[in-house]
């Protein structure tokens, strides 16, 4: 009898992989409008200052898809798995990844994102682009919406937060505040009852609770410019508040909503955040992000496989 074969629709946002793709990429995202000179220099100037021209984003990305087909594959070797990408903003798009699980014979599949917690806006919007490309195609795909309480996620954060701390020295937890962070949305998602803020609450929470922190709060980061209010407070704001009404010196930041080495936690945090630290002399560390750490790929593992439907 030959194997269950099962394809994985492994999506996240995207990023450009060279400097010059950058204007395409800013350009699908605001939806086929190109962006003015000074917001496309903005952004390519934020690219260049992390990668200084050599783009390993994407390769976080690739090693993540790959490390999940292995760990899917070692940990049923009844089945056989297949990841392919589906990008938000860049190729392969999530209707080329649908388009090739069909070529390539896929009857059944399971849909994830690179992201562990739900929004309409962002994790919605990925499951409906790649619901629609699979009804056109006849594909039979399940997918999971969100996995921000698994144990082994809680699990690698928690261990990083443990970790990180350690950077302090001496100076004791209770003067260490921590900062859970996610990418701010838009606050009308609000009135959707969108469930991101809660999960978002929810997550941190249990790390909390797991590592036995009290002194910690959320806040939000990489807010866009629309004209229209996102939500906050934002990290910037929150380093301010922590200093003059907290008078904590020591900050230590978690971005709970980044699974891997992204533009807003390398640049966003990394170089913007760091400088409101230093400016308000607070000494401001951030957890390693999970990238291919086994815990993470054991959680994605663990949920993709009770989205598959055995035979
Ligand atoms: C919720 C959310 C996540 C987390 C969940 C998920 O991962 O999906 C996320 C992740 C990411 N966002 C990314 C990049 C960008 N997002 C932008 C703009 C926007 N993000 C939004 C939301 C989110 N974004 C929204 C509502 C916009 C406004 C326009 C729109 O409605 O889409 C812009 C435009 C300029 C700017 O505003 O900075 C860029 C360059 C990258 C890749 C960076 C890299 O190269 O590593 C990643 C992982
Ligand atoms: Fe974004």
């Amino acid at each position: 009898m030959s194997k269950q074969r099962i394809g994985v629709l492994v999506m996240s946002y995207g990023t450009p992989e060279s400097l010059d793709q950058v204007e395409a990429y800013y350009t699908h995202i605001r939806r086929g409008h190109p962006p003015t000179p000074e917001q496309l220099k903005d952004l390519t100037d934020r690219y260049e200052a992390i990668v200084g021209g050599f783009f390993p984003l994407r390769e976080n990305t690739n090693k993540q898809v790959q490390a999940l087909e292995d760990r899917l594959n070692a940990d049923h070797p009844d089945i056989s798995f297949t990841c392919y990408q589906g990008l938000k903003h860049a190729v392969p798009y999530i209707e080329d990844g649908v388009e090739q699980m069909v070529k390539d014979g896929i009857e059944q599949a399971v849909g994830v994102v690179l992201a562990p917690h739900y929004s309409t806006m962002s994790v919605g919007g990925y499951i409906k682009r790649a619901q629609d490309k699979a009804a056109e195609s006849g594909l039979q795909i399940n997918f999971v919406k969100s996995y921000h309480l698994h144990p082994q996620l809680l699990e690698a954060l928690s261990q990083r937060i443990t970790d990180t701390l350690t950077r302090f020295g001496d100076t004791s937890r209770d003067e260490v505040r921590i900062v859970f962070t996610a990418h701010s949305l838009p606050e009308k998602i609000l009135e959707m009852k969108d469930p991101y803020p809660e999960q978002l609450l929810e997550t941190s929470r249990a790390i909390a609770a797991q590592t036995g922190i009290s002194n910690w709060q959320f806040g939000w980061q990489s807010a866009g410019q629309t004209g229209t209010p996102w939500l906050g407070p934002d990290i910037l704001d929150v380093l301010q508040t922590i200093s003059s009404e907290k008078q904590f010196k020591h900050v230590l930041v978690c971005p709970i909503g980044f699974v891997s080495d992204h533009l807003e936690v390398l640049y966003d945090l990394d170089i913007e955040a760091q400088k409101t630290a230093r400016e308000l002399g607070i000494h401001l560390e951030r957890t390693p992000s999970l990238n291919t750490d086994p815990l993470y790929m054991g959680a994605l593992s663990d949920v993709v496989y009770a989205q598959c439907e055995r035979k």
